[in-house]
């Protein structure tokens, strides 16, 4: 029989489906938890308690008030939060009370931008969740202080720190360990340097998070540059750091994906590997799926035509079944590569095909979306929002998702696609380019291989010129079109796999010392 070491594993994140979501870090930090618990490990994952006076509250409605009230030290003072918590699919989802967490809008801002209180909110989610492997008593006891803290992205970044500077000295959390798991680089959690007082740190633990900013990136003459940079903090204290992809792994390394970092991830390139992200195939499942009218499988297709032409009944498309349907969901954002689908439309539509897009973000795209879909009424639908059943209907409803992420650390949008035949047309970056191996018709004994378009760079002319192939292909080859639908429909994205390649990480954690003692 296998003997497998189990950890007390301790989730540390702003954003956990379907509690709270914005992006794929809620659907990762919804899923994996689950896939690790159901491996052995007790799990628990601790977010904020969002309430923004809509419908979605109801998500944290089942969890319960702890009634441990706790107190922290930061921002010049004592604060207090409570914890709820909600025992789900073998895991401890806790959620750090406070009245900052309640308002309306999204975890990070509202429809007049970023939250300006974001550092303190994140901030107390650290100091809360440091505080909660030793407080609360999860089903009769406690995690305890040997755990394995898995901290992601920035808001989840003084973890390391405040573990190393605030508990280590006192003799507390000497065998924990912490992962750092990084998302998305381009977003650091960084503030004036003048705002490390209120991180709740000794003042000589001030150059983990300190950062200067090289000369070109200064505002103005008497900038200092200095500044608190917390993800950073996190790179410097971490035992280990994971990515979501291995391609994006390397490509933080280098000075084009490393995002003013790359020199200090390099000097950790040691202790820093990529998993790829699996995806819930429970949730997204085309034979399933609740959300979709007609359901189908890789042995029997037929239904995805009819996802197809119900999705441009609900959209007031003209009904189609033969021509290409493109789609593209996501953050309307720099990263998602917006610009260059916006300068590839009227290009695009010149063709005989459809196009809709789901997304929600910057202004500028959502106006832009929806002045092309007056433009283009017969081929252009563009959602502005966020809505999860029209994904799933979009996912299931295309025949190709395009994706010409600038960058992608691993992206989820993808493999939905091609668990649904949904065929992916992306740029050849991080996740995209693991994840998407490119058409060749030809490549063994006349067999074809792939499951899509891989183009590079990301350029209009190179977007549009995989795109056309990709419709060509749609048009012109059925029976590759299936095979390409067939391989991505049977590739195995689970989370278990997932899950297993994170144990073997968290075994090399326990096997060096402390980074930071
Ligand atoms: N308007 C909308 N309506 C409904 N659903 C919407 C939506 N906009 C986005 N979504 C959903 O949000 C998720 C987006 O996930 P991605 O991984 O593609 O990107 P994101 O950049 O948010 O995540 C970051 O973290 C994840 C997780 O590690 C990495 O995969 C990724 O590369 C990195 O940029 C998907 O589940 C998508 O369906």
């Amino acid at each position: 029989m296998e003997t497998r070491v189990t950890y007390n594993v301790v989730f540390v994140t702003s954003e956990a489906a379907p509690y709270s979501k914005t992006g794929g870090l809620g659907d990762v930090c919804g899923s994996l938890p689950i896939a690790l618990a159901a491996r052995g490990h007790r799990v628990m994952v601790v977010s904020p308690r969002y309430l923004n006076g809509t419908s979605t509250d109801e998500n944290c409605a089942g969890a319960v008030d702890l009634k441990c009230p706790t107190k922290v030290y930061c921002f010049g003072g004592i604060q207090e939060v409570g914890f709820f918590h909600e025992y789900r699919k073998g895991v401890d989802w806790v959620f750090v009370n406070h009245p900052s967490y309640h308002r309306p809008g999204n975890p990070y801002g509202d429809v007049h931008g970023a939250f300006g209180d974001n550092q303190f909110r994140f901030t107390l989610l650290c100091h809360a969740a440091c505080e909660a492997p030793l407080v609360l008593p999860l089903g009769g006891f406690t995690y305890g202080e040997n755990c394995l803290f898995l901290v992601n992205d920035w808001h989840a970044s003084l973890v390391p720190i405040i573990l190393a500077a605030k508990y280590r000295p006192y003799g507390v959390y000497k065998d924990s360990r912490c992962i750092l798991v990084i998302h998305n680089l381009a977003h650091q959690g960084v503030e004036a340097a003048a705002t490390y007082k209120n991180l709740g740190l000794p003042s000589e633990w001030y150059g983990a998070v300190g950062w200067i900013f090289p000369t070109w990136a200064r505002t103005h003459a008497l900038d200092t540059g200095e500044a608190v940079n917390l993800l950073k903090g996190a790179i410097v204290t971490a035992d280990r750091i994971l990515t979501v992809s291995q391609g994006y792994s390397w490509e933080i390394t280098t000075s084009e994906g490393g995002y003013g970092l790359h020199e200090l991830l390099s000097s950790r390139k040691f202790v820093l590997n990529g998993i790829t992200n699996g995806i819930d195939v429970k949730e997204w499942n085309p034979s399933t799926d609740e959300h979709i009218c007609s359901h189908y499988s890789s042995t029997d297709l037929s239904g995805k035509v009819l996802c197809k032409t119900a999705l441009q009944k609900e959209l007031g498309l003209p009904i189609k079944p033969d021509c290409p349907l493109i789609g593209f969901i996501g953050r309307l954002d720099y990263q998602k590569g917006i610009d260059i689908i916006r300068s590839a439309t009227p290009e695009l539509m010149e063709d005989d095909i459809q196009f809709v897009m789901l997304g929600s973000g910057d202004h500028q795209y959502e106006n832009w979306m929806r002045l092309a879909e007056s433009t283009y009424r017969e081929k252009f639908r563009g959602w502005v929002g966020f809505n999860v059943p029209i994904s799933h209907r979009i996912t299931a409803g295309c025949d190709i998702l395009l994706m010409p992420s600038r960058f992608e650390p691993c992206g989820l949008n993808q493999l939905y696609a091609m668990r649904y035949g949904t065929i992916p047309v992306v740029h050849a970056t991080g996740g995209l380019r693991d994840t998407v191996q490119n058409f060749k018709p030809y490549a063994q004994e006349g067999k074809s291989e792939g499951t899509g378009w891989t183009f590079s760079p990301v350029t209009k002319e190179s977007m549009l010129s995989a795109l056309r192939t990709a419709i060509r292909t749609y048009r012109g080859h059925k029976a590759s079109w299936e095979g390409l639908m067939k391989r991505g429909m049977e590739k195995d994205f689970t989370w278990e796999n997932a899950a297993i390649q994170y144990e073997q990480v968290f075994h090399w954690a326990f096997l060096d010392p402390p980074y930071v003692k």
